[in-house]
């Protein structure tokens, strides 16, 4: 029988382990932290239920523009008639992932997958030492082995995490009450996701290094996100940097790169995350980093060592948890001699859970305006949409990217509440390479506003030359 040793048990490696299992492999995991990982544990489960609160504080907040009114009183309920219980949302945060990591140690031990609890290291390319948490040490010797330990918030030296006003977004899940002022710095997804989900109840700061929020996603995207966070008194400081952060009693200070101070009563650091692949014997195993301390991998995850591969936020390759979970099961199935459709990343759907979301697939406008690709392009404002109007949805659009020639669809962006969803038929387009004639013609139910993802289609039909 194989003998797979997966070093993290996040999305990379619980995937992995899964496939391996069903493959008919022998297969130990080791993790340091909880099955599930920093995904489950404190970065994505954690967020987008934080998030799922803000969301339905905000849909009452809103549903006077409908009509709902408070019945005994008759008066209508305007924002400031809600608020939010932190303590209650955070317990509800933890204990929800507490019992979403358990699920998955159930399944893997229900697979037939042996799960240490401890830290592994590579003692050479086919064994691995786990020191486990009650104290034992354990050699493992293993056929292959998949390097599966993901990221960890990136630290400032002059902005150093207090874990009670100086946060990461692993430690905001510790509060007990709103704050009063939070600064957020970081406007990549992180800083983004969190600015939003605060803005309910709380006067929120983000500061942008950058002249936009949200730098690496579609700029027509950003731009409804930035409008819609001033609409709702969000304070935007584009193109600052943050040099220095200080805490002086119940109130911090961020100084910015130009001089200038702010000051709020927390803050939460979004700049970034470091791999976690140090100390843990891959250097000296031969494995190659790259210059940021990523492995470096190929589209079937296997790095510079026979038999070695590696999977998820440690190779640093778009850091999405589907992305971990898709590296981890090729790895399997390349170890194992299965049959490996390589790693597509023109084929990711990726969402920001901000209000409205973005969703994208497949090539940006980016790559168009930059000529990397020739492509159609339409852009469909939701404006337009009967349903939107009816559910009072003010913001975003559907765009729709095709060849020139045949109408292959090659990408989508999606900005909505729930783009999560609505971006499945476009990654599906993407996938199987249907084209803008084929999206229009099937059924939408109307009103809907997959709809409009539907006439952007149509709009992409080129009549007969
Ligand atoms: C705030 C936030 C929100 C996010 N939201 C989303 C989202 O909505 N959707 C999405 O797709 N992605 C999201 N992501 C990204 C997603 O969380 C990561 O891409 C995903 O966690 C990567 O999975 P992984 O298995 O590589 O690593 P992880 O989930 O980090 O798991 C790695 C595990 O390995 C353990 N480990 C480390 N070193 C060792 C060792 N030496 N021995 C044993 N174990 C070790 C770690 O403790 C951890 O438990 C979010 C990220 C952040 C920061
Ligand atoms: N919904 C999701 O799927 C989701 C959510 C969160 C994160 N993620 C993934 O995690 C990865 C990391 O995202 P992220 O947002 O945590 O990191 P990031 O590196 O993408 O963004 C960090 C931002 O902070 C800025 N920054 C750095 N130092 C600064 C300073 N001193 N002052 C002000 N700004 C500063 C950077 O310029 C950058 O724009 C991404 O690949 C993302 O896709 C995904």
């Amino acid at each position: 029988m194989t003998r797979i040793v997966v070093l993290g048990g996040g999305p990379g490696g619980y995937e992995a382990a899964l496939v391996a299992a069903q493959l008919g492999a022998e297969i130990t995991v080791v993790d340091s932290d909880g099955i599930g990982g920093s995904a489950v544990l404190t970065d994505c489960v954690p967020s987008k239920t934080l998030i799922a609160t803000a969301e339905a504080a905000w849909n009452a907040a809103e549903s006077r523009r409908l009509g709902v009114k408070v019945r005994s009183s008759g008066e209508e309920l305007g924002p400031s008639a809600f608020g939010v219980d932190l303590s209650r949302v955070n317990n509800r945060v933890k204990a929800l992932a507490q019992a979403q990591s358990v699920d998955i140690h159930n399944r893997l031990v229900t697979a037939g997958v042996r799960v240490l609890s401890g830290r592994g290291r590579l003692l050479s390319p086919d064994a691995v030492l786990a020191e486990c948490h009650d104290g034992s040490e354990e050699e493992l010797p293993a056929d292959a082995i998949l390097v599966a330990t993901g990221a960890r918030p990136r630290v400032l030296p002059d902005a150093m995490p207090d874990g009670e006003r100086i946060l990461t977004w692993t430690q905001v899940y510790g509060l007990s009450e709103m704050p009063e002022h939070l600064i957020v710095v970081g406007s990549g997804v992180t800083g983004a996701e969190f600015a939003s989900a605060y803005n309910f109840g709380t006067n929120v700061t983000l500061v942008s290094s950058r002249d936009r929020v949200l730098p690496g996603e579609d700029a027509d995207a950003a731009s409804v996100l930035e409008n819609a966070f001033r609409r709702r008194g969000m304070n935007i400081r584009s193109q600052s940097r943050a040099k220095r952060v200080t805490r002086e009693g119940d109130v911090v200070h961020v100084e910015l790169s130009d001089g200038e101070v702010l000051t709020g009563s927390h803050v939460l650091m979004a700049v970034g995350s470091v791999p976690n692949t140090e100390y843990i014997g891959l250097e000296e195993a031969g494995v190659r980093l790259n210059s940021g301390g990523f492995v470096e991998v190929d589209r079937v995850s296997r790095t510079s060592v026979r038999g070695i591969y590696a999977a998820g936020d440690c190779t640093g390759v778009l850091m999405l948890a589907s992305v971990a979970a898709h590296q981890g099961r090729i790895a399997m199935q390349h170890a194992l001699g299965d049959a490996v459709r390589p790693l597509n990343l023109n084929a990711v759907a990726a969402n920001v859970f901000t209000e409205p979301e973005i969703a994208t697939v497949g090539v940006s406008q980016d790559d168009v305006d930059r000529g990397e690709v020739a492509a159609r392009a339409v852009m469909l404002p939701l404006s337009t949409n009967a349903r939107a109007k009816m559910q009072g949805v003010r913001d975003g659009f559907v765009k729709l990217f095709c060849l020139p020639g045949t109408g292959i669809i090659i990408g989508g962006v999606v900005v909505a509440p729930r783009a999560s969803e609505l971006i499945f038929p476009v990654a599906l387009a993407v996938d199987a390479q249907l084209s803008a004639d084929q999206i229009a013609h099937a059924f939408t139910v109307y009103p809907s506003m997959t709809g409009s993802i539907a006439e952007a289609g149509r709009l992409l039909h080129l009549p007969p030359s």
